[in-house]
């Protein structure tokens, strides 16, 4: 299983001071940058895109940035994710004509890909893209919006996920999003999870590394 990683949503952040935050949360102990792309038509919100990503990078952001799609089409977008610099570029199979061929678009570019699983969304297409996937994404609230709470069916689902991945002997991230807290990290963690996104648990906390030092600590007592 790959080390943990906490992955603070920007959704959360403050986006009038959102390179200041983005230092924040990773001074304060964070490993990626997980940024929510919301086109107002595969989900009811709108976010943003590849100009912010850009800008992010140009304001100095070295941190891996975990770009979810949350937009259809998906490939039309995929290229200009690809030169603003994100590290993973993960979208939901509904949201393709042609899941293979999108993701064999975003390693073309470099960058690392993955899909994303709704609650209610079967994992059956995996087993037919499992070498061509580096992150599983499993959603444990509906997508759309933060500071939902963490959908309890999606820990049987994590399990699933993760025996498919040691079954493929890949290293592939396996991560979670929505609703996760000081409180649920460690039987998230417990269930297979190793990457965890975490919006406004930490973004709305007075101290983000409190925060951060806390999922860690339960983290620990996880996978002892
Ligand atoms: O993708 C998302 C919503 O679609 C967000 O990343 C997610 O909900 C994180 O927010 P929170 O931790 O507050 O639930």
């Amino acid at each position: 299983m790959q080390p943990f990683v906490i992955a603070p949503s920007i959704l959360s952040a403050d986006f009038a001071r959102l390179g200041e935050e983005v230092d924040n949360v990773l001074a304060a102990g964070a490993d990626f940058v997980h940024f929510d792309v919301m086109d107002n038509h595969y989900v009811p919100n709108l976010t943003i895109g590849p100009m912010v990503c850009s800008a992010l990078r140009k304001y100095g952001v070295t941190a891996p940035i975990d770009a979810h799609l949350m937009v259809s089409p998906v490939d039309r977008i995929v290229g200009d994710f690809i030169e603003a610099g994100a590290t993973y570029i993960t979208f939901h199979p509904e949201a393709t004509q042609h899941i293979d061929r999108s993701l064999q678009l975003i390693r073309e570019g470099g960058c690392k890909s993955g899909l994303v699983f709704n609650p209610a969304t079967p994992l059956d297409v995996l087993k037919y893209v499992m070498d061509k996937v580096d992150m599983i994404l499993l959603m444990s609230v509906n997508p759309g919006f933060g500071g939902q709470k963490f959908i309890p069916g999606t820990l049987d689902k994590l399990r699933e996920a993760r025996a498919l991945i040691d079954a493929s002997g890949r290293d592939i991230r396996l991560e979670i999003d929505g609703g996760v807290n000081v409180n649920n990290i460690r039987e998230i963690a417990a269930a297979g999870a190793d990457t965890f996104v975490a919006g406004s648990a930490i973004f709305n906390a007075p101290n983000y590394q409190e925060v951060i030092e806390k999922m860690r600590s339960e983290l620990a007592l996880a996978r002892p």
